[in-house]
């Protein structure tokens, strides 16, 4: 069975991953495509209080477990639409363990901080500030196949550029890039 794809969008709490996805899965009509975002994934932990450390390592188990579930799915040959936010530097190396890298094409989310910091106040239901702890943060790693600015394209101008672009992704993927210049030979074989 043939794996699926994955478009793997990664920005900022507010940068506009989730909006785009939506589009994405009414334009897309090669393949059935699932949105699989990690905010689903928290909304599915039980809601009892946690100590700090505790809580910690919950979010820690549920991140990966999203990963594990995101390449689960593909290699069921289903096609996803991933929405991350990628603000500490071992979701993207775990993400590039266990997923498939030449079957990802990544796309970097982009938004100005101050029209992050306007649609956060607007939504009311994220923490003030989320967006700028994470700025700085979620595009460290410096390589994607594709970036679009939510800042001057609207979801739905996002999601066909995305579309246009899939049947083009470049060889090698940003992916398999990042696989090359952050993992040991014995993570890279997790995937091969
Ligand atoms: N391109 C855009 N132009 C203007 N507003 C946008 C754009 N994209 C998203 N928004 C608005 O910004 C807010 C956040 O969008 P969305 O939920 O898609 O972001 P997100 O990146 O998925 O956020 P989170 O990670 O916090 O769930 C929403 O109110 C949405 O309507």
């Amino acid at each position: 069975m043939a794996p699926g794809r994955i478009i793997f969008l990664n920005g900022t709490s507010s940068s506009g991953k989730s909006s785009i996805a939506r589009e994405l899965l009414d334009i897309l009509d090669d393949g059935v495509f699932f949105h699989m975002a990690v905010d689903g994934f928290n909304a599915m932990r039980s809601k009892r209080e946690l100590e700090a450390e505790e809580l910690e390592a919950a979010l820690r188990r549920t991140r990966m477990g999203f990963h594990r579930s995101i390449a689960a799915m593909a290699a069921a040959g289903n096609d996803i639409v991933v929405d991350h936010v990628l603000s500490e530097p071992w979701r993207l190396l775990d993400c590039l363990t266990v997923l498939r890298p030449e079957d990802v094409l990544f796309v970097g989310v982009h938004c100005p901080l101050d029209e992050l910091v306007r649609r956060e106040l607007a939504r009311g239901d994220r923490p003030p500030g989320l967006a700028a702890h994470q700025y700085d943060r979620v595009h460290a790693h410096d390589d994607y196949d594709l970036e679009c600015d939510t800042g001057a394209a609207d979801p739905r101008e996002c999601a066909q550029h995305i579309k246009d672009f899939l049947p083009r992704r470049p060889s090698p993927t940003a992916f398999t890039r990042l696989r090359r210049r952050h993992l040991t030979g014995s993570q890279e074989v997790l995937t091969a």
